[in-house]
């Protein structure tokens, strides 16, 4: 499989490179040079298949050439051997027509571990086979920190920088990653917002000359966000299990997604690409809306970042959203460096009306600001006991507003559990659940962490002197 940049420059990149980039040399992001396709029968042959066996049959063409087979699937059976659900995804119903699918049955309760339980291998795997070190780089809003962490910390391979912004995530978030002591480890909590902090990890791919050179080599930079390719892969598999579960691909299925830096609901869109019948992606968001101004209005223009009671969507800028916007530019690299250049300069975009009408006719978008999202919890509660959390209820909500076909089975990703979120559920009315054995003392655990300027000089001579 070959990749190339959404920018255009730099020719065609190997699965190898890609994984170990993150961003591409010209600022873009790495998309399949072409999308593997799955007819019907072929989708259909999968049916019934475990979750680790069908992970294996989807992203073996992301990485064919790259990664034997056999070692592939070792490294996905340990992946998902670590969730504490034996489905892996379990569904749910909650109305007719309306499931939500559980994507926080993992090690950090939350839908990041789908990917980054596999990521953390590959890199090892990689790296060991070149006998090199990296450094992972990465931004959090709260969840992936922890996923991040979790994922990589037990390779030799890897030391883990994780910027997060100061008291912008919850305290079992925090603590998720802050109580993870060992030495390859190190959380830095940024004095500004996730915008912040995306950025910074960004400027820094983009000149690593802070980074110590040893004699021989210099230190790799490695991204676990989700503008690493290899997080939407393995995020693409989920969609595909749904459809199965729900009679797929003999029917359409209409997805609604939390939605943040639009990894998830992209991976979505991949899967559509590689043939899966999806009739509808809905964006849902918290009160940081970009994206759904975008998909009402064709504004793509940066607002003051909020705090929310669903912080790991507090996003403004949304990294993924230039796979799309590439896509939407068919594909041409120079015309999206232009268009991101300019984005960069006043803060705005927009699409061509053309294309705006047309991916119209794939996505929709609803809003939920926090007042809505404690009411819907509760009121999904009352009527079915089901306990939602903050981010998970936007995509509930965006169903309940949005008019959907009745006839379309309508699935919520339930990206994280209510008990990362106490805040939440408690100005719902309602008592958080306990939380799981493994994570029992975590409230009295000891944290590392420092605390940094929102500054990228201060972040660059944080990890210079750390390595
Ligand atoms: C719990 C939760 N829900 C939703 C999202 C949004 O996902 P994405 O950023 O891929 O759009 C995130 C963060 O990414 C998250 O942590
Ligand atoms: N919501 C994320 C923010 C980063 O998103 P990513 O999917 O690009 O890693 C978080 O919780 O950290």
């Amino acid at each position: 499989m070959k990749y190339i940049s959404t920018r255009g420059q730099g020719g065609e990149k190997s699965f190898q490179e890609v994984l170990l980039a993150g961003l591409a040399e010209d600022g873009g992001l790495y998309v399949p040079a072409e999308l593997p396709q799955f007819d019907l029968e072929k989708i259909r042959s999968l049916r019934g298949l475990p979750y680790n066996e069908l992970a294996f049959e989807v992203i073996k063409p992301f990485v064919a050439g790259d990664i034997p087979d056999a070692k592939l699937k070792e490294m996905i059976d340990d992946s998902y051997a670590a969730f504490s659900h034996e489905a892996v995804a379990p569904l749910t119903q909650l109305k007719s027509h309306q499931w939500v699918m559980e994507l926080f049955h993992g090690p950090t309760l939350a839908f990041k571990d789908f990917a980054l339980q596999l990521l953390g291998r590959l890199l090892d795997y990689v790296l060991t086979e070149r006998g090199e070190r990296a450094v992972v780089l990465g931004a959090t809003s709260g969840d992936t920190g922890s996923a991040a962490i979790e994922g990589c910390r037990h390779s030799e391979a890897l030391d883990i920088f994780i910027l997060h912004p100061y008291q912008r995530v919850s305290e079992v978030q925090r603590r998720q990653m802050t109580t993870v002591l060992d030495s390859n480890v190190y959380n830095i909590a940024v004095q500004g917002n996730f915008d912040d902090c995306q950025a910074m990890v960004k400027q820094c791919f983009a000149d690593q000359s802070f980074l110590p050179r040893s004699s021989e080599k210099k230190t790799r930079l490695v991204a676990v966000n989700s503008i690493n390719w290899a997080r939407i892969m393995a995020q693409v598999v989920y969609y595909f299990h749904a459809s199965l579960e729900l009679g797929g691909p003999d029917r359409e299925i209409a997805f609604s997604v939390p939605t943040g830096n639009f990894g998830d609901i992209f991976a979505g869109y991949i899967a559509r690409g590689m043939g899966l019948p999806v009739s509808k992606l809905i964006v849902a968001t918290n009160r940081n809306d970009i994206l759904h101004r975008f998909f009402q209005n064709n504004d793509y223009s940066k607002q003051s970042l909020e705090h929310t009671l669903s912080p790991s969507m507090d996003i403004m800028v949304s990294s993924n959203f230039e796979r799309l916007l590439f896509d939407l530019n068919d594909r041409d690299g120079q015309a999206l460096a232009e268009l991101m250049a300019t984005f960069e300069k006043t803060g705005k975009l927009s699409a061509s009306e053309q294309s705006w009408q047309k991916i119209r006719e794939l996505f929709d978008s609803s809003r939920t600001d926090d007042q809505d999202t404690c009411d819907a919890i509760k009121a999904l509660f009352d009527r079915t006991e089901y306990l939602a959390d903050p981010h998970t209820i936007t995509g509930i909500r965006a169903l309940e507003e949005l008019e959907t076909d009745s006839r379309t089975p309508n699935l919520v990703l339930a990206t994280a559990h209510p008990v990362k979120f106490p805040e939440a559920i408690e100005k719902a009315g309602l008592d958080t659940p306990e939380l799981p054995h493994h994570m029992k003392d975590l409230l009295e655990r000891e944290e590392r962490y420092d605390v940094v300027d929102n500054d990228l000089n201060s972040v660059k001579k944080f990890i210079h002197t750390h390595l």
